[in-house]
């Protein structure tokens, strides 16, 4: 089908507000930016030598400060660990020089281990908290972890690392205090830099959404460990450059570089400065490690305290942080959402397959002795709206779970699109051609509607690194709920704010975002005004008959049931006791004594 576009919001009245907004934070952001590059230009002039000494390093621990910010404020993995990639960069300079003397090679020797180094440690930190079912508790134990491990090697290093002194007076970069000044804040620009462009992108967006949402995102068909990986792999280099930066510039070496109490600054300078901000921690990390120069000497343990009460009232105050909420009256803590092109997505020849989508035998679902599936054989062709009913507790919703997701069962198999999903996780099933959705309106709640449907097209469109697409492209049946529950007008509202109705129907249109061939509906109705039920009703009715998809729902609306299904399926206590056309099972005497409590499944009778 040819792109056509559909819809273009950005020229409505209701759109020029935002557009002023954006005008006026734009105004503010190139203001702000112009007042950093004068600091970092004319810093040297303004600023006598031991206040640029200490700035100087808190450029680079401000770097480490970013680092975090993105992987727990932006992706909510929250680590204690980054200050051991810091560490690592550290000491691949220390001991290089150390040892090997300096020069050009050995630099490039120290860089080298420096990168390889952070890269490893981090692929194997992130293979072993982001593993399937790894909890985030499970993750940040991890990283606490890693810190005092390296800590107690560099300890029980002799004079190799120095053991509890570190490595000192080292030779190393010849530079001028100015140099130096202006190569760290040049570095803390780029890493600013990298940064704001990476959270600003359409991927950056996912991190937000897996933050948000990691369930949903999975059965989006997002493999989350490997995003969440590759992330610590590259925020962990570039700590570790940072680290490498400060012992060169330094000369100066110390286990505490590696320590989790620096892990655990980095998280306070991240929290007073404001999560998710991206500049707020990195001012904060510049403005804490000023002010602790100046204020540790005169007050050594006061300081300490001070910092630890101000993190205490923060998080608890002010969640967002000190510096969002000084820059509020200014309009610089909001991101001001851009309206996108809607366009529809060709569908390629023989994506709509027909035959048998879904294939179930002998599948089996125990919960210890409670046995909840009892070997349900099924099958469902493309086309079909089948719908799943049976009273609460009777298994329908355990048997989408099998459905959707390898692991869930314990007997039996499942076929999706003649495919055997065997063990595979839902991201896989979903590359398969699965749609799933939930009972309760699964999305991202603090990202705007136009994103949350660009991150349920990542399997069709690989979000870019650098950029924000102006153009929204979505399946024919994705739009046409858009335009029957005229969300199409609301693509820059955050889905939090969304009504209950629009948030199921924003969960319904990022499923059929996917072009799944199978889709499951969990009670999409529930809680729905009447006219939203059969706004719902008859778009499921369109998905079925016309675009060829295959829908199994699970609904306690029967009316809703009888006016759309092709077919009825009757579960009861995890079996399948009956199924056919929507008059043949209510005038079943069988269906009756079931939903009057009064039946046992097959197999249990006398
Ligand atoms: N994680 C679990 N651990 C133990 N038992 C469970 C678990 N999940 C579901 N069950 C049990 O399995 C049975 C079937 O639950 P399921 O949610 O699949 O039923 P349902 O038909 O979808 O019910 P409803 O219509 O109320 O949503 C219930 O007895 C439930 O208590």
């Amino acid at each position: 089908m040819a792109d056509t576009s559909l819809h273009h919001n950005q020229t409505s009245p209701q759109s020029a507000a935002p557009v002023r907004a954006r005008a006026a934070s734009l105004h503010h952001v190139v203001l702000l930016a112009a007042m950093g590059a004068v600091l970092l230009v004319a810093g040297p002039w303004m600023f006598d030598t031991y206040l640029l000494n200490i700035l100087i390093k808190a450029f680079f621990f401000a770097i480490a400060a970013i680092t975090v910010d993105i992987l727990w404020g932006y992706t909510g993995y929250l680590t204690f660990g980054q200050s051991a990639f810091f560490g690592i960069g550290a000491y691949a300079a220390g001991l290089t020089f150390t040892h090997a003397g300096f020069s050009a090679s050995t630099a490039l020797l120290a860089m080298g281990t420096t990168l390889l180094g952070c890269a490893a440690v981090a692929g194997l930190v992130g293979w072993l908290s982001f593993y399937r079912g790894a909890s985030p508790f499970f993750a940040t134990v991890i990283s606490l972890v890693l810190p005092i491990v390296l800590t107690q090697l560099l300890l029980s290093g002799g004079s190799f690392t120095g053991s509890s002194s570190g490595l000192t007076g080292y030779p190393t970069f010849d530079g001028s205090i100015e140099a130096w000044y202006w190569a760290a804040g040049s570095l803390l620009t780029v890493a600013g830099v990298i940064g704001w462009v990476l959270v600003r992108s359409d991927a950056g967006r996912m991190l937000l959404a897996i933050r948000d949402n990691e369930a949903r995102c999975t059965y989006l068909g997002i493999n989350t460990s490997r995003v969440k990986t590759t992330l610590l792999i590259a925020m962990g280099v570039m700590a570790g450059i940072a680290g490498f930066g400060y012992s060169s510039f330094s000369g100066v070496v110390a286990p505490e570089l590696t320590g989790f109490a620096l892990g655990t600054e980095l998280i306070i300078w991240v929290a007073l400065g404001g999560r998710g901000t991206l500049w707020g921690p990195l001012a904060s990390g510049v403005l804490v490690n000023v002010a602790t120069a100046y204020l540790s000497s005169s007050m050594p343990f006061a300081w300490q305290l001070i910092l630890g009460a101000a993190f205490v009232v923060v998080i608890v105050l002010f969640p967002q942080g000190l510096i969002p909420l000084l820059l509020q009256p200014f309009g610089l803590s909001r991101d001001v959402a851009r309206a996108p092109l809607l366009r529809e997505r060709a569908v390629t020849p023989g994506a709509q397959a027909s035959g048998t989508a879904l294939r179930m035998r002998g599948v089996t679902k125990n919960f210890g002795a409670l046995k909840v599936l009892r070997g349900i054989d099924f099958e469902a062709q493309s086309g079909e709206l089948v719908g799943l009913i049976g009273p609460n507790g009777a298994g329908k919703t355990t048997l989408m779970r099998c459905m959707s997701d390898g692991i869930e069962r314990s007997g039996g198999t499942v076929e999706l699109c003649g495919i055997d999903i065997r063990q595979l996780p839902p991201e896989v099933c979903v590359h398969l051609g699965l749609g799933r959705k939930f009972q309760n309106a699964n999305i991202f709640e603090s990202l705007t509607v136009a994103e949350c449907l660009r991150i349920a097209g990542t399997r069709l469109e690989r979000p870019s690194l650098l950029r924000q697409n102006p153009v929204l492209q979505l399946p024919a049946y994705a739009l046409h709920v858009l335009h029957t529950t005229a969300l199409d007008h609301k693509l820059t509202t955050v889905a939090r704010d969304l009504s209950h109705g629009e948030q199921q129907a924003l969960e319904l249109a990022m499923v059929l975002a996917l072009k799944p061939r199978v889709v499951l509906l969990d009670e999409p109705t529930a809680g729905l005004t009447k006219t939203e039920r059969t706004q719902i009703g008859e778009l499921l009715s369109s998905l079925a008959h016309q675009h060829g998809l295959c829908c199994l729902l699970v609904e306690h609306d029967l009316d809703l049931v009888a006016q759309i299904s092709t077919r009825i399926v009757v579960l009861h206590q995890g079996t399948i006791v009956m199924q056919g056309s929507f008059q043949e099972v209510v005038n079943s005497p069988l269906v009756k004594t079931i939903y009057s409590g009064d039946a046992r499944p097959q197999g249990e009778h006398a």
